[in-house]
């Protein structure tokens, strides 16, 4: 379940989009779901947005889901030249840092080496990455599915990368791919990933459950990622809970 206090969510909900309006919003998810569902994904614009008073409420959401024990994917889709990424490993993944969570998510467009450091810290802090393969976007097409130059399409060649990386790994490699729940079809292999699918998409974006099955079949461990199509039923902890819970049957069942 993603944590997306959004200003038209902040609003549903009857508080302010504020700093203090953050902490309430996260505080209530957190409640809810922090020991139900396997992975509570922040994102980290919607914290960002309130400059530094919302990263530190970001920094709290995040000590809390540490002590809870929760599993957490920070949102953050960070990428850059090698160096730059080198200082947002420190940021995400070393476990001494304020916004360390378990798993971050990354962007390879700027080439799949530039990741190298990620890749890195992640393996020495026994930490995760969820590297960008096929958005769950209609724009992501145009550069995900261009045909490279060896036939495979970019998504596709960022697939073989992280399975070649997590060959070998028992009971799965630590790092993911994020492909979009929303997909119809994939155009690449996702049996042989050995490693963890987010698929964020389900509700808002369109995807349903049952979608899920026809989308990735069943030879693949896929987590799928649902922010407003849960949160808009909070605030009530109770409703937050029962929707969370109906929705991971309704997952089980089609993944399994
Ligand atoms: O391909 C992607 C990658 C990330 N996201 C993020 O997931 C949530 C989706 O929110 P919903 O409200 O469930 O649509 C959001 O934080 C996105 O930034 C994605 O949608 N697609």
């Amino acid at each position: 379940m993603g944590i997306d206090p959004s200003p038209a969510l902040l609003a549903a909900w009857g508080l302010p989009d504020t700093p203090e309006g953050l902490e309430r919003f996260s505080r209530t998810v957190v409640e809810a779901v922090g020991d139900l569902v396997a992975v509570v994904k922040p994102q980290s614009a919607f914290f960002e947005r309130h400059g530094s008073r919302g990263i530190a409420v970001l920094e709290t959401v995040l000590a809390e889901l540490r002590r809870r024990g929760t599993v957490v994917v920070l949102d953050a889709k960070r990428g850059d030249i090698g160096s730059t990424t080198a200082a947002y490993a420190d940021a995400y993944l070393d476990r001494s840092s304020p916004l360390s969570a378990d798993a971050v998510t990354v962007t390879p467009y700027l080439g799949f080496g530039s990741l190298q450091p990620m890749i890195d810290k992640a393996a020495e802090h026994d930490a995760g990455l969820f590297v960008l393969a096929r958005t769950s976007n209609p724009e992501g097409a145009g550069v995900q599915l261009a045909v490279a130059a060896d036939g495979r399409t970019v998504g596709g060649t960022i697939l073989d990368e992280v399975a070649a990386l997590n060959r070998g790994a028992a009971p799965l490699g630590s790092l993911g791919v994020v492909l979009g729940a929303t997909l119809t079809g994939l155009a690449a292999d996702v049996a042989g990933l050995n490693g963890p699918v987010l698929a964020p998409g389900v509700g808002a974006q369109g995807a349903d459950p049952a979608g899920l099955r026809r989308t990735f079949g069943t030879a693949a461990t896929v987590v799928p990622s649902v922010s407003r199509g849960l949160l808009a039923r909070g605030p009530g902890v109770a409703d937050l809970r029962e929707g969370a819970r109906r929705l991971i049957d309704e997952c089980a069942e089609a993944l399994s």
